[in-house]
């Protein structure tokens, strides 16, 4: 794994924003991974106010709530077409369906999507506890798109989106861990001492499906764009004897990341 270190979210919009251009730049047909929550907005307004052209780009996100229907503004449709689908046009767009009668083909059927379209950069988030789209801790690191029981740690930490506590979906529908693994480069996005914790684990701890995210030391090409506050938790051993960390400069002289 790689390590960015950024002082603010807007070097990391930028940071973020600069890998998406470059994949755009070189791919004739490159599918994004795309992520909710808050992470990812400054990259998502770099993408609007650049009206960058997506027209040969196909998306597929992450994961979506169970029973919110799609124009409903908690949604993570509304989410996204409010972040980007409304301002620049995407050549396809894919969403799990969370009001699907059917769950279970509409789990199979996203599969279909992810092997149809594989991912060649996935944007994730990290949640308190690990979890990474909406795979909560104990989700079998082989798991495929699912419906997941959303843990009170996840639904108190998304209670900011809503109105009440009580709103708060108690299910959603996610790529499982396997899906994201399958990715060619992963993104992770983790900001704050919120997340101090969860880093922690995803760099330190053991690799275990008790913290999702640990997976990702697994994979060949993960860069991880964090701040200090983040790293608060972990010993610069860890930082510098296991990952390559870089400056926000290194990244931009060779967006590439290699
Ligand atoms: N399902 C999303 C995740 O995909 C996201 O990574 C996480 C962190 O969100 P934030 O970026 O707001 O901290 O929130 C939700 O649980």
């Amino acid at each position: 794994m790689k390590i960015l270190i950024v002082n603010s979210n807007e070097e990391l919009a930028k940071a973020g924003y600069n890998w998406i251009v470059e994949i755009l730049r070189t791919q004739s047909t490159p599918v994004l991974g795309m992520a909710t929550g808050s992470s990812p907005m400054g990259i998502y307004k770099l993408m609007r106010e650049n009206h960058l052209d997506v027209s040969h780009t196909v998306t597929v996100n992450l994961d979506e709530y169970i029973n919110v229907p799609a124009n409903h503004e908690n949604s993570y449709h509304c989410f996204m077409k409010k972040q980007l689908f409304d301002h620049i046009s995407f050549k396809k767009i894919f969403l799990p369906n969370g009001m699907a009668e059917n769950l279970q083909e509409e789990c199979l059927r996203y599969e279909q999507v992810l092997d149809e379209y594989p991912v060649d950069l996935q944007i994730l988030g990290i949640g308190e506890n690990g979890h990474i789209g909406f795979n909560e801790p104990g989700t079998s690191f082989s798991s495929r798109t699912h419906v997941i029981q959303l843990t009170e740690s996840t639904r108190h930490a998304n209670r900011r989106f809503f109105n009440h506590e009580h709103d708060v979906p108690t299910h959603a529908i996610t790529m499982g861990i396997a899906s994201i693994m399958k990715a060619k480069r992963i993104m992770l996005l983790a900001m704050g001492t919120a997340k101090a914790s969860a880093v922690r684990q995803l760099l330190e701890g053991p690799i275990t499906e008790k913290c999702p995210a640990t997976i990702l030391r697994e994979h060949p090409d993960v860069l991880i764009i964090t701040d200090q506050q983040a790293l608060s938790l972990c010993s610069e051993e860890s930082l510098y004897e296991h990952q390559q960390v870089f400056s926000i400069s290194n990244l931009l002289s060779n967006s590439r990341m290699g």
